[in-house]
């Protein structure tokens, strides 16, 4: 059978999206706009979005970044503390600025310090989001200097989020980022409430690309890359159309001097080739037909949103693209996410 040479698909949306604030925020909310139509906004400024009020102006700051009349939806997140009020986290979502709310373990990633150390001290907020149908987004690592980094996913699935998910079982869930089998069959094993979302970056690269040959800034984010195991479940997960599993692109821009030095943050910034990158693993998995469950149809389902009602065309070219080019941003440069291999595929007909 010849692949299609051009696929239309609804309008994608990010279901994960870091885009900072100030000049960064300038520089890169444009790439999402001109890709995704909604996008569920990251909390984890520095300060941190805590409260409804802190979501409603930042919703502003990011609208106030892209053309007058965008269509772009930036869907806003609450950043969870231990001081977290039950009663603002219900009327932000009664009053449609907050869509859900992250946990990040304290410690576990960028921005994460004034996150929880004690997930029961949440117990009253997760109440009442499991009440009112708030999803939970969970960054999924432990950070207990004794557990190994390439297993604090598993180890937080089994230590954590089982208890969690437990306790509130009505709850919804999204892991996001996963990054292991282990996440892949978690998701599985819940026949309601819980989802992931999959970053392009881990559907195409394992941990090889940021040890081999040097060490490689560039492919350094959190959770890290795994082994290829993992990655080929990630695949298979997210091919196969399966409900439960969408598009987080995680992108999380950082300036190449932040990136490439003797402590290098975590983070790569993707949201520019995303679609590209997805077309050419779904085309040579022989899944293209379910790209479009992936991007655009399984997130909404999920948080009981609407689908998008316009379209997205992609074609595949002769010439692979160039996407070698540094992005000149916010006073500094920054690298794209390459997957290290070729892409064919663009946006736009
Ligand atoms: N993914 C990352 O490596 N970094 C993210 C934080 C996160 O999503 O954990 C960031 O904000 O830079
Ligand atoms: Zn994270
Ligand atoms: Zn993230």
């Amino acid at each position: 059978m010849n692949t299609p040479t051009s696929i239309t698909i609804r309008t994608p949306d990010d279901w994960h999206l870091h885009l900072r604030d100030g000049e960064m925020l300038k520089a890169v909310a444009g790439y999402t706009e001109a890709h995704f139509a909604r996008a569920i906004i990251m909390p984890n400024l520095v300060p941190p979005v805590i409260k409804t009020e802190d979501a409603v102006s930042y919703r502003e700051r990011i609208l106030g970044a892209l053309p007058e009349g965008t269509s772009f939806n930036p869907l806003m997140t609450l950043y969870l503390t231990e001081q977290t009020d039950p009663a603002d986290v219900r009327q932000g979502f009664a009053s449609g600025a907050i869509t859900a709310a992250k946990l990040y373990p304290a410690g576990a990633t960028t921005n994460s310090d004034a996150g929880v150390k004690d997930v029961e001290a949440i117990f009253p907020v997760l109440q009442a989001m499991q009440d009112i149908g708030m999803p939970l987004l969970v960054h999924g690592e432990v950070v207990d200097a004794d557990i190994d980094i390439f297993d604090r996913e598993a180890v937080f699935i089994e230590l954590i989020l089982s208890g969690v998910r437990k306790t509130f079982p009505e709850l919804k869930i999204v892991l996001e980022h996963i990054t292991t089998a282990d996440g892949v069959a978690f998701v599985k094993s819940c026949d309601s409430n819980v989802a992931a979302t999959i970053t392009p970056h881990h559907l195409t690269i394992n941990r090889n690309a940021m040890l081999v040959g040097g060490i490689q800034p560039h492919y350094y984010c959190l959770p890290v890359a795994k082994r290829e195991t993992h990655r080929l479940a990630l695949v298979e997960a997210a091919t196969s159309g399966d409900p439960r599993f969408f598009l987080g692109t995680d992108s999380a821009p950082h300036l190449d001097g932040a990136k490439e030095s003797a402590c290098g943050c975590a983070g790569i910034f993707n949201v520019s080739v995303t679609m590209s990158v997805l077309a050419q693993l779904f085309e040579t998995e022989g899944k293209l037909e379910n790209l479009e469950r992936f991007t655009s149809l399984n997130g909404p389902a999920f948080y009981g949103l609407a689908v998008n009602e316009t379209t997205m065309t992609l074609t595949k070219g002769e010439q692979a693209i160039d996407i070698s080019e540094k992005l000149n941003v916010a006073g500094g440069q920054m690298t794209i996410f390459d997957p290290k291999f070729e892409l064919f595929w663009t946006v736009g007909s």
